[in-house]
Formats: C-alpha cells, sequence, structure tokens
C-alpha cells in the first residue's frame, strides 16, 4: 500500500503529473489538494481504471491535513511559474511562502513521508523544507528531495539531438550536478553513458551546456507569457516519484539524481566535499534510495578541466541561494515569536 500525494494539484504541473501517478500501478491512494480545482481533478481521474483510489481536498475543513493523512510519498508543484524576463530567483518570494506553509502542514501530519519539492527556485526551497523540519523536531535528510529529474531528461535528449539519433534518448544517461537554475545547472557530458563526437567543436560543446543549463528559459519563451514547463516535468515528476515508490517498497539499488540535503549520507557528502572542494548542506548529485530514503551519496566522478570551471562558477551562486532559504525561515520564525506563538 503506498499513499502517493501532489500539492499543487490542479496547476499545469500538478493536473499531468497526478494522472501519471494515477497511472502508477505501484500507488493505491492518490490525494490531491490545491487551492482550487481539486475535487474536480480528483472526480475527473478517479474515473481511469487503476487502481489507485483519488481524493481531491480544498483548504477549507483540514483539507491540506485530510490529504497528507497516511502519506508515503509527497510531491509539491504548488506555487507561481516564470514569465519571461524573470529568473527563478523571482519567484522566492511568492513561493517560499507556499513552501513554508505547505511543508509546516507536511511535519505536523506526515513527518515520515519522502518530500519531493518542485517548486521554484529548488535551490532555495528545499533549504526552506528542511528548516521547517528542523523546526518542528522531524528533520530526515535522508527524506527530502529537490527533483531535478528534468535537468537530466534534457541532458539525454540533447546529448541524443547532437549524436543525430533521438530514438537514443531514454538510453543516454548524462549526470547533471549541482542545481536548479542557471548556471548552478552543470551536466557532467564527460561522464555521458553515450560519449559526445570526439570531434564536437568547443563552441558545439559550449552551446550543448548552454542548452542544458538555461532548457527552462526556452519553454519559457515559447509559452510566452502563459508560464514555464508543465507536461516535460510532469513526466520527469513522475519518472522520480515512481523510482521513490519503488524504493519505499523494498526495490533495491534504484539510483536518481537528486538535490539532496548532504547531511544524508555523511560518509558519501565527506567524499563530495573532497570531490568539489567546497562544504554545502544541499548538492545535486546521484543518490541511491533505500526503504527510508537516501542511503548513499554517489562521488562526483572524475570531470574534466571545463567542468571543473562550471562548478567554481556554481557553487557560489548555489551556496548564496541555500542561505537565501535558510535564512527565510529563520527571519519567518522570528516574526512569529514577536507576533504571537499561533501564527505558523
Ligand atoms: N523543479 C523543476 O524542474 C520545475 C520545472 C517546472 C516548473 N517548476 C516550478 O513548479 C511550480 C509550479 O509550476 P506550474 O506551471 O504547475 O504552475 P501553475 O500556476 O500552473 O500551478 C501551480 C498550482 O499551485 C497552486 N497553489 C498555489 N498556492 C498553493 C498553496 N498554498 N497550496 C496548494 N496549492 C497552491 C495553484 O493554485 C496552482 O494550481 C513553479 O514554481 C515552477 O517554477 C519546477
Ligand atoms: O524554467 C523554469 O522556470 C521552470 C523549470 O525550472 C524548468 O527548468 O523548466
Amino acid at each position: 500500500m503506498v499513499k502517493a500525494v501532489v500539492l499543487g494539484a490542479a496547476g499545469g504541473i500538478g493536473q499531468p503529473l497526478a494522472l501519471l501517478l494515477k497511472c502508477n500501478l505501484h500507488i493505491t491512494e492518490l490525494g490531491l489538494y490545491d487551492i482550487v480545482n481539486t475535487p474536480g481533478v480528483a472526480a475527473d481521474l478517479s474515473h481511469i481504471s487503476t487502481p489507485a483510489k483519488v481524493e481531491g481536498y480544498l483548504p477549507p475543513d483540514d483539507g491540506l491535513k485530510k490529504t497528507l493523512t497516511g502519506a508515503d510519498v509527497v510531491v509539491i508543484p504548488a506555487g507561481v511559474p516564470r514569465k519571461p524576463g524573470m529568473t527563478r530567483d523571482d519567484l522566492f518570494k511568492i513561493n517560499a511562502g507556499i513552501v513554508k506553509d505547505l511543508a509546516t502542514g507536511i511535519a505536523t501530519t506526515a513527518p515520515k513521508a519522502m518530500v519531493l519539492v518542485i517548486s521554484n527556485p529548488v535551490n532555495s526551497t528545499v533549504p526552506i523544507v528542511a528548516e521547517v523540519f528542523k523546526k518542528h523536531g522531524v528533520y530526515d535528510p535522508k527524506r527530502i528531495f529537490g527533483v531535478t529529474t528534468l535537468d537530466v531528461v534534457r541532458a539525454s535528449t540533447f546529448v541524443a539531438d547532437v549524436l543525430g539519433d533521438v530514438r537514443m534518448s531514454k538510453q543516454i544517461v548524462v549526470p547533471v550536478v549541482g542545481g536548479h537554475s542557471g548556471v548552478t545547472i552543470v551536466p557532467l557530458l564527460s561522464q555521458s553513458s553515450h560519449p559526445l563526437p570526439p570531434n564536437l567543436s568547443t563552441s558545439d560543446y559550449q552551446k550543448l551546456v548552454q542548452r542544458v543549463q538555461f532548457g527552462g528559459d526556452e519553454v519559457v519563451k515559447a509559452k510566452d507569457g502563459a508560464g514555464s514547463a508543465t507536461l516535460s516535468m510532469a513526466y520527469a515528476g513522475a519518472e522520480f516519484a515512481d523510482k521513490v515508490v519503488r524504493a519505499v517498497k523494498g526495490e533495491k539499488g534504484i539510483n536518481v539524481p537528486s538535490y539532496v540535503p548532504l547531511a544524508a549520507d555523511p560518509a558519501g557528502a565527506a567524499q563530495l566535499t573532497k570531490d568539489l572542494g567546497k562544504e554545502l548542506e544541499f548538492f545535486s548529485n546521484t543518490v541511491e534510495l533505500g526503504t527510508e530514503g537516501v542511503v548513499r551519496i554517489h562521488p562526483l566522478g572524475p570531470v574534466t578541466d571545463k567542468e571543473r570551471e562550471l562548478l567554481q562558477t556554481a557553487l557560489p551562486e548555489l551556496e548564496k541561494n541555500i542561505q537565501t532559504g535558510v535564512n527565510y525561515v529563520a527571519e519567518a520564525y522570528k516574526k512569529a515569536e514577536e507576533d504571537g506563538p499561533a501564527r505558523l
């Protein structure tokens, strides 16, 4: 029995993600929560002839608590998306509060659930979830994940383009490490399961790196004010959730890329810190999953000089983004204490 929950389930990502989770045969219960439209989305999905029992709730009558009760896996795509000209960090002001409130709901109702954060800016929203859990005394770094799968999906697709065979894209695995925004997205193309053509020019290599780092912008520009990636994100989110669900059910040896607290695996973190030459609290890398969440953070592996340069650019930015999330929660709690205890 596995209960999966989507918070933000009526949105551009939430609806197709809920559809894909309803089609996942490992999931027996699907809880949908949003501030609008979830009863309709749930009624619609409930007619699909797959096992998951679907329920949709809105905020009144403790809807968040009802949705989260008994949850094993919680996916969060709630929050505003970008418009052209915006960075993911521009979303922080609105999305930080949304993620903090939802994290509070999870910490109080389903503190043992695996939490999969999609809401941007992921580099800062994942630290927000971690800090809220710490405040509630239920922090387990093995169970909090930033969903960076879309970067990896894009890297597979774009490398297949360069190799001239799109049929191969599903087999191509390219580690994409760091974080999930612009220069913090670092594709390790030298570790691609399918090597790049040896005669690839420097400028074509740079274009490929740029495309993986700024793939999100391509979609934002094409949607022209109507939001950012939703369908590809739903695909990536469902792939990631499927792996987490299978790990929770006891399948061994599942490896996924994810932006995780490095405290999840102190030994892995020590090696990664050595590889990076810098200590960070969160980093996206390949991690191995078990029934209790992360069991191992993999090392970075061999990187080229060019990739090391990309990492040198990424790390200070990532550190800043992490601190933004941590500070936000500290300030919110300080303000709540000043205003009175009932505020959080
Ligand atoms: N991690 C990634 O790779 C990735 C990829 C694409 C988009 N995103 C991010 O995902 C988020 C959602 O994108 P979208 O296109 O689905 O946006 P959207 O506006 O279509 O949907 C967001 C949904 O969140 C809901 N919502 C708002 N406040 C809420 C709250 N307090 N509780 C519950 N639900 C709430 C809204 O009602 C809406 O239905 C954005 O922040 C976007 O930047 C991340
Ligand atoms: O680009 C965005 O704002 C959405 C998402 O993070 C993406 O990578 O597509």
